[in-house]
């Protein structure tokens, strides 16, 4: 198996030596990765954040930088070193579909994130049960049509998509609600929130800060949808880059007339905020056609026969059966489980020997800063292959 050892908290007690104040709730484990052992639990101490580091070589604790969305309460969990560099966490005392999650610790991202603050790094992933769909990111300049046609797909399909509500510095348009179309923020406020690693992607746009959320994006998987991004290319390029694994669509209009028309018509910009985004919508233009950054480009010509297409893209038509696929099993964990790994599973025991639930990590995919997703969950027996140890 070649995983490093969990140990709890009581074995490292007492070994630290530069002052700091470890104080523990007797909730934590601590996980041994190299000369580091990651602390993790008691999440309400608001000075570690529920993550706490120990360098074995230098004696000394460091809070880390903790990105993603944590998990509430973290009062009692079992831990296990993935692929050394994740640390999965099962939640005790809790509904399966709350359960899991994934602390990345040294994987491409962290290693990224790491250069970026300076500091050590970790990251919280939710994983999610079932095979929820890739994410879409929809760009192209101002104006070409993408709010329209993302509008059409969430009046269509109000079930099967959500839309990532974006944070930005720009004032609100006459009809435009805070917390539906954007969070609007204050420019200082939003700066803070970046440097907290709170997003998942931001750039300056037209001369506004814009920027996505990992909280935006977690909140569409939470509710079981197909996440839509509404961003510009720079933002295209930065998640492109991250572990989301969306699908990039590029939408063009069929003119440089058309689109200016099209900008003038929405009557929302003054003639000198039109000019700058006309003179933006070239380079966007330009950057459209980027090797590798876009997976479709869609012309918004007619924009009945352009919805067709999208609606084509992602694989959807009306004939397709569009209900939510049938939801994994719920387990309700005990407080009391453990956890073991052979192969690709996970075997978490709850109680007797009988008493088993597989966690099947074979399809899993994404991770921080979004959600890891396609995992399965099944019952366990040895010999009937369907006893539920666990109560379901
Ligand atoms: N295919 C089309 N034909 C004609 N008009 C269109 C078409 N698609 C969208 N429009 C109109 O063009 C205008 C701009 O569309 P929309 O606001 O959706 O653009 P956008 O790409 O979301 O712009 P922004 O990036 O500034 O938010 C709107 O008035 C919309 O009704
Ligand atoms: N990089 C990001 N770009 C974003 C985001 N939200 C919106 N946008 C893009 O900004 C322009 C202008 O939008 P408008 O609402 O002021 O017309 C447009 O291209 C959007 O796609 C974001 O979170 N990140």
């Amino acid at each position: 198996m070649g995983e490093a050892p969990v140990f709890f908290v009581d074995d490292i007690q007492g070994s630290f030596s530069n002052g700091f104040d470890l104080k523990l709730a007797g909730f934590e484990t601590a996980t041994a990765l190299g000369n580091k052992t990651y602390v993790i639990g008691g999440n309400d101490d608001p000075t570690s954040n529920g993550v706490r580091i120990l360098n074995k070589s230098t004696g000394e604790w460091v809070i880390p930088t903790v990105l993603g969305t944590k998990p509430k309460a973290l009062k009692g969990h079992s831990s296990l070193l993935l692929n050394q560099d994740k640390i999965l966490i099962i939640k005790s005392n809790s509904k399966s579909s709350e359960s899991v999650w994934f602390l990345e610790v040294d994987t491409q991202f962290i290693q990224d994130q790491k250069k970026k603050f300076d500091t050590e790094v970790v990251a919280w992933s939710k994983g999610v049960i079932g095979d929820a769909e890739r994410p879409i990111v929809i760009s192209g300049p101002s104006g070409v049509g993408k709010g329209t046609l993302i509008n059409l797909l969430m009046k269509e399909f109000p079930t099967k998509f959500g839309f990532s509500v974006s944070h930005t510095t720009r004032a609100p348009r006459e009809k435009e609600q805070d917390r539906v179309h954007y969070h609007f923020t204050k420019r200082s406020v939003m700066e803070e929130e970046i440097k907290a690693g709170k997003f998942l992607e931001f750039a300056a746009v037209h001369g506004n800060l814009y920027g996505t959320s990992i909280e935006a994006v977690d909140v569409v998987a939470d509710a079981g949808k197909r996440c839509i991004l509404d961003i510009d290319v720079q933002g295209a390029r930065s998640v492109r880059a991250s572990s989301l694994e969306a699908i990039f669509i590029f939408v063009c209009p069929p003119s440089f007339e058309e689109l200016e028309k099209r900008l003038r018509a929405r009557g929302t910009e003054t003639e000198e905020q039109i000019q700058k985004r006309l003179r933006n919508a070239k380079a966007e233009l330009e950057q459209g056609n980027s090797p590798g950054l876009f997976d479709h480009i869609l012309v918004n010509d007619d924009l009945e026969a352009c919805y067709e297409r999208l609606k084509n893209i992602l694989g959807i038509s009306e004939s397709v059966n569009i209900a939510p696929k049938t939801p994994n099993k719920v387990f309700d964990f005990p407080v009391d489980l453990s956890l073991s790994k052979i192969n690709e599973n996970i075997l978490i025991n709850c109680g007797p020997a009988e008493q088993r639930v597989v966690l099947d990590l074979s399809s899993m995919k994404g991770g921080a800063p979004g959600r890891t997703r396609g995992l399965n969950m099944y019952a366990f027996d040895p010999i009937t292959e369907g006893t539920n140890g666990c109560n379901s």
